[in-house]
């Protein structure tokens, strides 16, 4: 691909900016083996546990933290944020990169900064309602938006405009095969195949409402034979599970590989990060999902339309408690009909060919502003 050589991904902070860059990365990798790719982190993100292990080159600038509101006076304002535009800056004319893909979190802004002053394309990738406060100052810079979700074109007006390609997944998970992979699966974890299984997930640094009314539900959930495999979140205090339970109730501190979670759960609880919500809609996992109360209820507009296409469940943080688990979320998981109609109406909502559609997009936005 004669216009494209060097790509430059930014994004960082937390497993939903990461994630998604990484599995863009190797679409590019996929369709253009010889292209340069480089990634800009910063110095405390997940980025650096996560990006290292895959092979990409991760570039770590400093850090600087972005007030939560926004003016063009911002860019005038700090000096470090001068400083990591200069260190971003100096890394893209050393790779002579031909385009920044920015994925959100701060280490995007320097990014966006030093390849707008270089005249370079700049593509931004979404998937919150409202945008992030680093993609939305870089949306000064391009016109080239892209977002994850059907419904954020017209829940934002920045977002009007903006391309909608889904959100760029693993494939790990694009090819997964739950159904074949079950057995697998739960030999893995340890867990019968005779018994539904709850995977617990509360998103890449866990939650911690999450895990604890689960663990404070576990001997109600094993007495009505309900598997539990719950993460706790890389980020995350541990908690107490009672070691006597009659059935499995495995804990794990992270999981890397998620598609195994996802080919042994029944049924899922988890947060509404944008990249939890794609991917249990991608695999057609049924979902109770419990938004994160804070940061604009972002989560809660993230679960809603899948709640509303039938395809989960929505329960208020403070709601979620172990009589709520008793009442509402055990009889679901005993219940395949249900479970199997909601899977299908949530996968009908999701997508796997985000990593494809967002690379389609990057190639017309190199062409178009070169
Ligand atoms: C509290 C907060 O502000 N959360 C935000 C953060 O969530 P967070 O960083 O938790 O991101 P998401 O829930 O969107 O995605 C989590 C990602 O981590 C992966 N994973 C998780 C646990 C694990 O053990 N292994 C693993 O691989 C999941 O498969 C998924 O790919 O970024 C999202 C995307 O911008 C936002 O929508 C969320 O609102």
């Amino acid at each position: 691909m004669g216009l494209l050589r060097s790509v430059v991904l930014a994004g960082g902070g937390t497993g939903g900016h990461i994630y998604p860059l990484l599995a863009f990365a190797d679409a590019v990798k996929r369709h253009f083996p010889e292209v340069r790719i480089t990634a800009l982190g910063s110095p405390k993100g997940m980025e650096n546990e996560l990006i290292p292990p895959t092979g990409y080159d991760l570039r770590v600038i400093p850090a600087f933290q972005l007030p939560r509101s926004i003016n063009l006076n911002l860019i005038r304002t700090p000096d470090r944020m001068w400083k990591s535009a200069h260190a971003a800056g100096k890394i893209l004319d050393e790779v002579q990169a031909d385009v920044v893909v920015g994925f959100g979190g701060y280490v995007s802004v320097p990014a966006y900064l030093a390849a707008w002053r270089r005249e370079l394309p700049i593509v931004i990738h979404e998937v919150n309602v409202p945008p992030g406060v680093a993609n939305r100052m870089g949306m000064r810079f391009t016109k080239n938006v892209a977002v994850g979700f059907p419904q954020q074109p017209q829940m934002a007006e920045s977002l009007k405009d903006a391309r909608v390609v889904g959100v760029p997944l693993r494939t790990s998970l694009t090819r997964l095969d739950r159904a074949a992979l079950r057995p697998q699966a739960l030999h893995h974890f340890g867990l019968r195949p005779d018994l539904p299984v709850l995977f617990v997930s509360g998103g890449s640094s866990g939650a911690r409402t999450v895990n604890l009314a689960v663990a404070a539900a576990a001997k109600r959930l094993a007495h009505a034979g309900v598997q539990v495999l719950h993460v706790q979140g890389g980020r995350n205090d541990p908690f107490e599970v009672p070691n006597d339970l009659p059935v499995p109730y495995v804990v794990l501190p992270y999981l890397s590989d998620m598609q195994l979670g996802y080919a042994a759960a029944d049924l899922m609880l988890c947060r509404g990060g944008a990249i939890t919500v794609a991917e249990t809609t991608a695999l057609g996992v049924p979902a109770i999902y419990v938004p994160y109360p804070f940061s604009n209820q972002e989560q809660k507009r993230n679960a809603q339309p899948v709640v509303d296409a039938g395809g989960g469940v929505l329960v208020d943080n403070d709601d979620l408690t172990p009589e709520w688990i008793e009442q509402h979320l055990i009889p679901l998981a005993r219940d395949r009909h249900r479970l199997a109609a909601m899977g299908q109406a949530a996968s009908r909502y999701g997508r796997r060919d985000g990593d494809e559609a967002l690379l389609q997009f990057v190639l017309e936005a190199v062409e178009k502003d070169r």
